[in-house]
């Protein structure tokens, strides 16, 4: 199979975003993977040269919990490094697009912040639908928020039935907490994640605390996924990387049927 290089169209990614190295989970004892770099068929897909073929521009993400749990405050201080000592609850739902670079491929994720209060939970899950990443969130501050994830979690995957997700499980507000309390409450949280098959991590959006190293989990996580998908689905068509040009995949009819038959397909 002959691959045309891989060409970037679009304005560059910020430095800052640029997700070189795979990134570290925050404990191993409820990581979602142990490795420190991504598979090798997933970084021969993303070669500009390679016979791999990807085709993916963005992964939905979908952030849930309680109301004043510190959902939007967690992604203004990732999106736009800001936080606002005054509550502002979200009404419905909001988005925020962030771009990255994950190995040498362009990749964003599209952030969807829902609201907490029950009066606008029907607006809010109308969004859960196409999630490929769903965040639960609880304050380390107040352990009912932590109950109440996984029914948050629930409601999220039921509109998601296809295909597997990834699933994080972020405790907020961590300078709230004595790290005595944070310890006893992240036992806690660690146990449910584990219940949840979900990746834990807790993080501060009023100091910054892990805030960027959680967020490029996330990216590096998400983009490995929807890649290996990618492999999974496409063997010898055309397909796109990221925003980039197409990729001319010119596979063998005998390679097709054998992908199809593989992908159990009609
Ligand atoms: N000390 C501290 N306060 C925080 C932190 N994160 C959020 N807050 C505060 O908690 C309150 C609620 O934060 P939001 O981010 O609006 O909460 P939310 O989960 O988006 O709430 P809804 O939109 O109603 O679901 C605000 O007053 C924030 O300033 C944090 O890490 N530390
Ligand atoms: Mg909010």
């Amino acid at each position: 199979m002959k691959a045309t290089p891989l060409l970037h169209a679009g304005p560059p990614v910020s430095r800052d975003r640029i997700i070189s190295r795979f990134p570290k989970w925050y404990t191993p004892e409820a990581a979602l993977q142990l490795k420190d770099h991504f598979l090798d068929h997933v970084k021969d897909a993303c070669q500009p040269r390679s016979l791999g073929a990807v085709g993916l521009k963005m992964s939905k993400v979908v952030m849930v919990g309680d109301l004043c749990v510190g959902k939007t405050s967690l992604i203004n201080r990732f999106c736009k490094d800001a936080f606002d000592r005054d509550y502002k609850a979200t009404i419905g739902v909001d988005f925020e697009i962030e771009r990255f670079e994950v190995a040498g491929v362009p990749f964003s994720l599209q952030i969807w912040d829902t609201a907490g209060q029950e009066k606008f939970k029907c607006i809010a899950s109308a969004y859960y639908r196409g999630a490929e990443v769903i965040i639960t969130v609880f304050n380390l501050a107040d352990i009912q928020t932590l109950e109440h994830t996984v029914q948050w979690l629930e409601d999220a995957l039921r509109e998601n039935s296809l295909g597997p997700r990834v699933i994080f499980l972020v405790g907020t507000k961590k300078d709230l907490v004595s790290d005595a309390e944070c310890e006893r409450t992240e036992a806690d949280a660690i146990h449910m994640a584990n219940r949840m098959q979900a990746e834990y991590w807790s993080v501060s959006a009023k100091t910054g605390e892990n805030v960027k190293d959680f967020f490029f989990r996330v990216a590096a996580l998400a983009f490995e996924k929807s890649v290996l998908m990618e492999l999974q689905k496409s063997s010898c068509h055309t397909t796109q990387i990221g925003t980039g040009n197409l990729i001319k995949m010119e596979g063998t009819s005998s390679e097709a049927s054998k992908c199809q038959a593989s992908r159990g397909c009609c």
